[in-house]
Parts: structure tokens; C-alpha cells; sequence
């Protein structure tokens, strides 16, 4: 399997290789250059496979020689061992037509763990493989910094250098960042938004300074493998819920398109999809793309839904370079004139191409409280408000009605429990496996919303 990049002028690369690149060496991200495909006989096979089987199976083509089917197996025996549900990502019914997806089993509580669990495992072994070492620099809005920070703290090759923009992740988000001890894990704290933060991620790739001395990887979304690895879960729910043979519609709390787009991996897969739902918060600029072409953006605001307080939204690239044609150029030159002009008009191929599959909603915080609320007391389920915005869109949109909907749980709802609590008067309490989270020390640096402040930083303290 070789992997090209969207803007068309990077090396291709194999598995290995695009695991430890992140970001490809043109601004691009990197996508298969076809998708693997299982018949539908291919897919009833795997029925009733316990999660890190099906996800061996799931995986393995886009894996290629890079991995033995024996060795990813184990891979994922031991990353999904460490969840807290036998199922890793079990599925609960809300009522004649509505599910959820509970994605939150991980150390860390968010979607996250299901594939940097994986991740961390992954880099070990390509490391060790050619005995080098990686300088992670990440973004996050709350939930990618913490379960990235579990899966490397202590590795002996890689050290991680994570941004949060300052004030706008919750407390239990920050803290299970913050109250790691390891030599290798660096928290910093920019002013800024995570736009501000993830812009000076992209920008480090192609810092000669720094590249020349640090090779320099990604745990966000920008690196293949996170997709990869999330697209398992849309195989394991359809599966459950009568796929191949019946179809069910997905509805995805959304902020950097990472987790809808491996929604849509499957689809090309070959996995029956019936839609795949956007749902996004008042940021709402992919509402605003998938409905109206327009992908123009504004300032953040902040809600009660940090996590996806988004406005550039990574995996928007590979989305639209897989509808609009593959061509690498035109998508090169289309995002040089977005990242000039902060907006840009979707091509009417691109359009065409996504609402094949997409649908997007934007939920305010009314909206996201009321869903919350209907969960409590119509189903005795208590959501978190990144799901809330999914399960608002689940419940408004408009499908087939002998269609299954299941929306994906982002976070456990104790890690925004003031917000369960305004909205539903319950407070969520912290699962037992994350520990004595509020007693520990936390421990990071503040630094100005500059991009040299934080190179400088990272050159500085990177070993
Ligand atoms: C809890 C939660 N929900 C939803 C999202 C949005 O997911 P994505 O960025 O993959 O669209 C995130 C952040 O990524 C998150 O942490
Ligand atoms: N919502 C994310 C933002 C980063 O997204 P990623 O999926 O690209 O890592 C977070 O919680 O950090």
C-alpha cells in the first residue's frame, strides 16, 4: 500500500513511513492512493470477531507488508487490551431508532484512546525498527493531548511537545494533560485559540531549523494511522446492528473531520453507509462547506463543546481531494488561496461529491442542552455535550425511517461535568481508572500565542 499526499508534490510513502511523517513534506496530508475494498461476503465474515481481531482484519490492507497480519494482531490485542469494556466500543439503544456508539472506554475517557492507544505501539515498533527517535509536536482542544500523552509517556524514543490553548479546555481535560510525570511529555500553554495552536503544529513540519535537527511527527489527525485506526469502530457498529446486509446512518460530533472521515473510509471500503451526519457547534464553518460550498472562516468562539471549537478543520483536505478528482495541483493551489485568503468556494465537484454521503447540522448551546436533556430523562443516559451536538443532529435529521442511527460518544460526560450539570442537574462522576486526578501536581509552561516563541521553546528543551 503506498500513501500520496493531497497537494500532490511529496514523496509516496508506505505505512512505516507515513506513520512517522505526519504531515507530508509539501503542507498536504497523506491518503491511500486507492481504497482497499472488501466484498460484502468479505464483510459478514467478520461478524462476531472479538474488537482487536476485526480490527487486525479492518487494518491489515492499509497496513501492506509493512506489519505481519501475526504482529498486528498483537498490536492490537495489547492497545485494546488496556480499555475498560470487554467490547471496546459497545453500543447502548436510546429507543426504537437511536444508538449510541460509547467510544470513551480508553485510559483517557474521549475517542481518542481507540486510536492512539494504536498509535503509541506503532511508533515504537517503526522506531525501534530503524533505531530512531521522534519529536511529536501536537494540538489539542482537550482530548488529543491527554490520550496522546498516555500512550507515549515513558517511551524511550519519542518525547512530545503538546499545546492546549490557554483557559478554553476543561479542568479535567487539562489536568489529565498536565499531571503526567514523565521525562519525555512537555505541556504548553499558548494564548490563542486551537486553530492558533494547530497552525503552529503545521508550520514546524516545514521549519528547516527545526527539521534539520529533530524529526518531527504528528499524533493528530493529520497522520493517516489515527484515521486508520478509527475506522474499525464504524465496521464493528454496522455489524452489530444487521450490516452488511441492512444500512445504518452515522452521526458525528465533528471539529477537525478526522472522525467522520474515517466514516467515510469504511464507506469506500465497502461498508453499506446510509448517510454521515456533520454535526457541528456555532463554529459551524463545515455546516456551512457541506450546505452551501462556502468554506470561509471566523473567529472561535468559545462553547460549552471545547473539543470542537474549531475553525480550520484539518481533514477537510482529504475529503476534498477524494470527491473532487485526486488531483493533487488543483488541491495544492486551492488551499495556497484559502491559506492566503482564509476562505475558499468548494468546486461544484466537490459538492456533488460530498453530499453523496454527508449531511451537516449546526446545534447551538440551547439545542446541545436539550439533547442532553432528552437523554437524561426520556433514556437514563447521561451524554457529554460534544455527543449531545451529534445526538441534537441524530434526532433532526431527515432519513429513512427504518434507518438505524447511531451517534458517536466523542467523551465520558465526566469530563465536562459543569456542563452535564447545568444542562441535566447531575454531575458526572470521574470513573475510578483515572485516579486522583485533582490531588496530583500539575506542571506546564505559558507562552505567548507566537509561532517562534513556541519553536523556540521546543528547540530549547527537546533532547
Ligand atoms: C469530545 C470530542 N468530540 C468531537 C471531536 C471532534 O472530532 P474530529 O476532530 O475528529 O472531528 C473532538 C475532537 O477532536 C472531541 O475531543
Ligand atoms: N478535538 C481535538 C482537536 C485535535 O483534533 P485531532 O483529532 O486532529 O487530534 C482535541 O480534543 O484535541
Amino acid at each position: 500500500m503506498k500513501y500520496v499526499s493531497t497537494r500532490g508534490s511529496a514523496p509516496a510513502l508506505d505505512f512505516a513511513g507515513v506513520t512517522l511523517a505526519g504531515l507530508a513534506s509539501d503542507g498536504g496530508l497523506y491518503v491511500p492512493e486507492e481504497w482497499p475494498q472488501f466484498s460484502l461476503d468479505e464483510i459478514a465474515a467478520m461478524r462476531g470477531l472479538p474488537y482487536a481481531e476485526l480490527a487486525a482484519r479492518v487494518m491489515q490492507p492499509f497496513v501492506g507488508d509493512c506489519l505481519s497480519p501475526d504482529r498486528l494482531g498483537e498490536l492490537t490485542a495489547k492497545a485494546y487490551g488496556r480499555f475498560a469494556h470487554a467490547a471496546v466500543t459497545p453500543l447502548t439503544q436510546l429507543d426504537e431508532r437511536q444508538w449510541l456508539l460509547e467510544l470513551f472506554h480508553g485510559p483517557t475517557l474521549a475517542f481518542k484512546d481507540v486510536a492512539l492507544q494504536l498509535l503509541g505501539l506503532l511508533f515504537e515498533e517503526f522506531l525501534e525498527r530503524d533505531d530512531g527517535s521522534l519529536t511529536i509536536v501536537g494540538a489539542t482542544s482537550g482530548d488529543t493531548g491527554s490520550a496522546a500523552i498516555d500512550a507515549v509517556a515513558g517511551l524511550d524514543r519519542v518525547e512530545i511537545f503538546m499545546l492546549h490553548p490557554k483557559g478554553r479546555v476543561s479542568d479535567v481535560q487539562r489536568r489529565q494533560m498536565t499531571t503526567v510525570r514523565a521525562p519525555n511529555v512537555h505541556n504548553i500553554a499558548i494564548d490563542g485559540s486551537f486553530d492558533d495552536a494547530q497552525a503552529m503544529v503545521k508550520r514546524i513540519f516545514t521549519d528547516r531549523d527545526v527539521t534539520a535537527k529533530h524529526r518531527i511527527g504528528a499524533v493528530n489527525s493529520i497522520n493517516w494511522a489515527r484515521l486508520m485506526a478509527q475506522v474499525v469502530y464504524y465496521f464493528a457498529a454496522s455489524l452489530q446492528l444487521g450490516g452488511p446486509d441492512r444500512k445504518q446512518a452515522f452521526s458525528v460530533p465533528t471539529g477537525n473531520f478526522g472522525d467522520v472521515f474515517a466514516g467515510h473510509v469504511a464507506a469506500r471500503m465497502g461498508l453499506p453507509v446510509e448517510r454521515l451526519i456533520v454535526a457541528t457547534n456555532v463554529n459551524d464553518i463545515l455546516h456551512r462547506a457541506l450546505s452551501a460550498g462556502d468554506y470561509s472562516t471566523g473567529s472561535v468562539t468559545p462553547t460549552a463543546a471545547p473539543s470542537m471549537d474549531i475553525q480550520v478543520s484539518s481533514n477537510f483536505e482529504r475529503l476534498l481531494y477524494d470527491v473532487g478528482g485526486r488531483d493533487g495541483m488543483a488541491m495544492a493551489e486551492q488551499m495556497r488561496a484559502f491559506e492566503a485568503s482564509r476562505a475558499m468556494q468548494l468546486t461544484n465537484a466537490q459538492r456533488e461529491g460530498a453530499a453523496a454521503l454527508f449531511t451537516s447540522m449546526r446545534a447551538d448551546e440551547n439545542d446541545m442542552a436539550r439533547a442532553m436533556r432528552w437523554a437524561s430523562e426520556a433514556c437514563a443516559e447521561i451524554v457529554d455535550p460534544h455527543t449531545a451536538i451529534g445526538l441534537h443532529a441524530a434526532r433532526a435529521a431527515d432519513l429513512p425511517a427504518d434507518v438505524p442511527v447511531v451517534t458517536l460518544v466523542t467523551a465520558h460526560p465526566a469530563k465536562f461535568p459543569d456542563a452535564v450539570e447545568r444542562a441535566t442537574g447531575s454531575r458526572p462522576a470521574l470513573p475510578g481508572r483515572v485516579g486522583d486526578l485533582f490531588a496530583r501536581e500539575e506542571a506546564y509552561t505559558e507562552l505567548p500565542g507566537t509561532y517562534e516563541a513556541v519553536r523556540d521553546h521546543i528547540l530549547a528543551n527537546a533532547s
